[in-house]
């Protein structure tokens, strides 16, 4: 089976769901080119995640991740996975509806936070009680995450690889504007 990207697909969601894994493994499946935009960031400023967040702020690296997926939304069409956060900004949001389709990966708590518990790499996690911040994140982001164009559910039983099909076939069905099989 080959495929035609018609445009750049940009994952969005909360930390688990599995922007990053399913957004590489739908690149593959695409043979088309996938960028993760914290990789862009991390790879640029020379520093992790957690080492901008604590030395720059955080309002440091949402600016350099607003530059980040600016700058890729212009460049070739490719699989773009995106930060939880960066589909909070409405300029973002606007970028990413004018040049791309935003899929969100809907994954409930349970299943974000088996993801996310035993890695230290997210600062916004690093509460008292990172569960309870989890959930407070959750409930805050979701309506915005469903203003996204195509909402794909994050089942637990589901492989990343499953995941990525799963994408691609909810693009073919809804959005053959995006994805079409040649
Ligand atoms: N469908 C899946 N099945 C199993 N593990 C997954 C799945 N999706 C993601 N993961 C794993 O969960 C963790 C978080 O995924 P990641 O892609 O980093 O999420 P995000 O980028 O949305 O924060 C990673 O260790 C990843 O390998
Ligand atoms: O939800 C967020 O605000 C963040 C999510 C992280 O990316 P992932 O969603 O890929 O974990 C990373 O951008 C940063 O730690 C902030
Ligand atoms: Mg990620």
């Amino acid at each position: 089976m080959s495929y035609e990207l018609k445009k750049t697909v940009v994952f969005v969601g909360m930390m688990g769901a599995g922007k990053t894994a399913v957004g590489r493994a739908l690149a593959a499946k695409l043979d088309v080119p996938f960028i993760d935009s914290d990789a862009e960031i991390v790879k640029a400023a020379n520093m992790s995640i957690a080492e901008i967040f604590e030395r720059d702020g955080e309002a440091f690296f949402r600016l350099k991740e607003s530059q980040v997926i600016a700058r890729l939304l212009e460049e070739e069409r490719c699989i773009l996975s995106t930060g939880g956060g960066a589909y909070l900004a409405e300029g973002n949001r606007a970028e990413i509806s004018e040049r791309g389709v935003a899929v969100w990966l809907d994954a409930d708590v349970e299943l974000l936070w088996n993801r996310v518990k035993h890695k230290d790499t997210r600062p916004l996690l690093r509460t008292e009680n990172p569960r309870q911040t989890l959930e407070e994140i959750f409930e805050a982001r979701v309506p915005l995450y469903g203003l996204a164009d195509l909402p794909v559910k994050a089942d637990a039983g589901l492989s990343i690889e499953e995941m990525a099909d799963r994408v691609a076939q909810a693009l073919l069905d809804a959005r053959p504007d995006v994805l079409a099989e040649t």
